[in-house]
């Protein structure tokens, strides 16, 4: 009477980790892959959010490329003036090639990743694979952030993205956050584990049941952060809508109208090259609820 119990909490900043190996080792056969794919069924329907560990990109060049982003940066302007959209610098030596090397690694994981969301959507076999087989829309965004200042530390707004599954590799500087039940939850870097984010479109073909976290980043004081998003995308010429599993299969109405991801593609972009007043009107993903 009147002791009150310690209760013990959830560590609020752990982000669920999965652990892909079982599907990269020949092994198998421990029950590795189900259990895998049943965490990654529950990190998508509680949170949208993870960290994938023994991923098959290697630390080393996950570690080179931000070293040689983090130099590219640092170049005078007049230099990095000289690039247009989607052209490599000839400046640090190998950034481009680690680009490359990266891009195609972060494909393999997305096609591996993408697969498992199959399994743990409870869709036929192959379905996501033929849905979204075309690769041509993936990009990748080497980014930077300048320190905070007194005055403002914004690095990017919350948002959700709108494509199928984003990875974000980080430095050390930290700042990535992710709402989850109304509290920012930071995604703090960990050697050697990806952040993987999911986007609208998994959140629309699963009728709201799998999440596209709303995730922002924070600048801190003094320091400046480099990461890497790679973005798996869809094709534009998609049409893409809540499926029968998640709605007639189980008596439940649709939350989304149908979109072509391209249309939903130039609204967003709109909101870039025309930035509406009120801020509740930057078209998202609500664009389509029903
Ligand atoms: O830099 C990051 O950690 C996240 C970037 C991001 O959220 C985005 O580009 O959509
Ligand atoms: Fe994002």
């Amino acid at each position: 009477m009147g002791k009150r119990e310690h209760m013990s909490s959830k560590n609020a900043d752990a982000l669920p980790v999965v652990d892909l190996a079982p599907f990269l080792v020949a092994a198998g056969g421990d029950g590795g892959v189900s259990r895998a794919t049943e965490a990654v069924r529950a990190a998508c329907w509680e949170y949208g959010f993870f960290r994938v560990v023994n991923h098959g990109v290697p630390p080393e060049l996950t570690a080179r490329v931000l070293e040689l982003s983090a130099v590219f940066f640092a170049l005078p302007d007049e230099e990095k003036a000289k690039l247009g959209f989607n052209l490599y610098p000839d400046e640090p030596t190998g950034f481009r090639e680690a680009l490359d090397e990266c891009f195609g690694k972060l494909t393999q994981l997305g096609v591996l990743i993408q697969e498992i969301l199959n399994e743990s959507m409870g869709l036929p076999p192959g379905f996501l694979k033929e849905y979204n087989g075309d690769r041509s829309f993936d990009f990748m965004a080497s980014l930077r952030y300048s320190p905070a200042t007194a005055e403002e530390n914004n690095g990017i707004s919350e948002h959700e993205d709108s494509n199928c599954i984003t990875f974000v590799l980080q430095d050390g500087a930290g700042g990535l956050e992710v709402l989850k039940d109304g509290v920012w939850v930071p995604a703090d870097p960990v050697e050697g584990s990806i952040i993987v984010n999911l986007g609208d479109v998994i959140q629309v073909l699963t009728n709201g049941k799998m999440k596209s976290a709303t995730h922002r980043v924070v600048r801190k004081p003094a320091v400046h952060r480099h990461s890497l998003a790679f973005f798996f995308n869809v094709h534009g010429d998609r049409w893409v809508e809540p499926l029968p599993e998640y709605t007639e299969k189980i008596g439940e109405a649709p939350r989304y109208r149908r979109f072509l991801y391209s249309e939903y593609q130039q609204l967003r972009m709109r909101n870039k090259t025309h930035p509406p007043a009120r801020p509740e009107d930057v078209v998202n993903i609500t664009h389509y609820a029903i």
